[in-house]
């Protein structure tokens, strides 16, 4: 395919092996897209899948989530996969807050947990 839809990977620290499984449960469907991720997130992802080109940018306290924001904004990122840690105090909370919320400004898919994970990957094939 020339231009896969592009979905973004994200998991904060304790969610990461969640992120991981999800991933290499979901390989063949993410073979399907572009996939880009946050630094560690995206490392954690490249070795549990593989087969994938995993584009990896900054880690997410360092301006990683910014930068998926910048895309989201940009219309280069089209599904927002995000293992959020709601019991954990980040120091980049606000960042944090400013994807969600473009991905929210821009109407496109978002998952904050597997659960849902799950029920999109699914249902939006690229
Ligand atoms: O902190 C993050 C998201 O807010 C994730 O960044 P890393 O994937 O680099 O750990």
């Amino acid at each position: 395919m020339a231009n896969p839809k592009c979905v973004a990977l994200i998991a904060h620290d304790l969610k990461k092996d969640d992120m991981a499984a999800f991933a290499k449960a979901n390989e063949a469907v993410l073979a399907g897209w572009k996939v880009v991720a946050t630094g560690t997130t995206g490392g954690r992802v490249q070795e549990a899948c593989p087969s994938l080109d995993v584009i990896r940018l900054k880690s997410g306290p360092l301006g990683g989530d910014q930068q998926i924001g910048a895309m989201i904004a940009t219309g280069d990122v089209h599904m927002l996969i995000f293992f959020i840690d709601p019991l954990s105090a980040m120091p980049h909370d606000v960042d944090v807050k400013a994807l969600t919320r473009l991905a929210t400004v821009y109407d496109i898919p978002m998952a904050l947990n597997r659960a849902t994970a799950e029920q999109l990957i699914d249902f939006n094939h690229p």
